[in-house]
């Protein structure tokens, strides 16, 4: 799929846009809103969302992020209340269709939380549990998975001796390593994460942030942060989000180098949010 996600997207950037080029996406969002009962979360939202990029969405409090990013995966139907308009293309596939399987998207697009969530099992059987509900029984198979995964989040070297603890045992850092192995096992094409480092340590949190830049090679990432400096180091994409609405949506550097809007301005320099 080729989009001029600028183009379309980005209310008030004009002509500045023309020059940069195309890119393929993997999302493609077309005037999207969502309202939690008679309380509109997002509003006509269209935001293309590129392959093998990582993609920040930014924003104070309550604009929406987080309903945003699980909209991508459906996760935000759990609540009851909610109703969707408009469309979430997914290579092609509208997401919101009925006919289309909540299953299948979850074995494509992957989800990592603030919190690091492990299951009270050992690390191996973190990674395994959703091969094993797909029916991957095989132990060598399983043992293959295990170690690219776990090689695949930077935390091989330093659980492989320990494959048969606890996960709940591990650091903070190495349970949220965990996790995005456990993305992995199920080798998605799109990661979502929703503020994945807010709950660590700096040092815990460069490494998942050189992660997020290692994995972009293989992977399309959708970050939610509230750390600015964290989405101009690692995000070639910004979605500045707003009271429910896009506001601005550029390449990384530019968008926090020259904000077109002043709203976006003055929530990058902090005089709000
Ligand atoms: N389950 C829910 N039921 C009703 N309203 C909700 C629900 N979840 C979120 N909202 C509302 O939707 C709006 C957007 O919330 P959301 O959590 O997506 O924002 P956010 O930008 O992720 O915020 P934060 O940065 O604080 O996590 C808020 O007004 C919030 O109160």
């Amino acid at each position: 799929m080729q989009s001029l996600a600028l183009e379309k997207n980005t209310p008030g950037l004009g002509e500045m846009n023309y020059d940069i080029e195309p890119e393929k996406s993997i999302y493609a969002v077309d005037d999207f809103s969502l309202w939690y009962g008679d309380k509109q979360a997002l509003h006509t939202i269209n935001l293309d969302i590129p392959v093998n990029r990582v993609t920040a969405i930014i924003g104070p409090s309550g604009c929406g992020k987080s309903t945003f990013i699980k909209a991508l995966n459906r996760m935000v139907e759990l609540v009851p209340s909610v109703k969707m308009s408009g469309k979430i293309m997914y290579k092609d596939e509208n997401i919101l269709t009925a006919k289309y399987k909540v299953e299948d998207l979850r074995t494509k697009v992957g989800m990592v939380f603030q919190n690091p969530n492990p299951f009270p099992k050992s690390v191996y059987e973190n990674i395994v549990f959703g091969l094993k509900i797909h029916g991957i029984k095989k132990r060598q198979i399983l043992d293959e998975i295990v170690e690219k995964s776990l090689k695949g989040a930077a935390l091989w070297d330093e659980v492989k001796d320990r494959l048969n603890e606890n996960a709940l045992g591990l650091s903070g850092g190495q349970q949220q390593r965990l996790c995005i192995a456990r993305c992995l096992a199920i080798e998605p094409d799109v990661i979502l994460m929703d503020e994945p480092t807010s709950a660590l340590d700096p040092v815990s949190t460069s490494k998942v942030e050189e992660l997020v830049d290692t994995l972009k090679q293989n992977y399309s990432i959708v970050i939610v942060t509230h750390n600015m400096q964290q989405a101009a180091r690692i995000s070639d994409k910004t979605a500045f989000f707003l009271n429910g609405e896009v506001i601005e949506y550029d390449n990384t550097d530019k968008l926090f180098s020259y904000p077109v809007d002043k709203r976006t301005e003055d929530y990058i320099t902090g005089r709000f949010g």
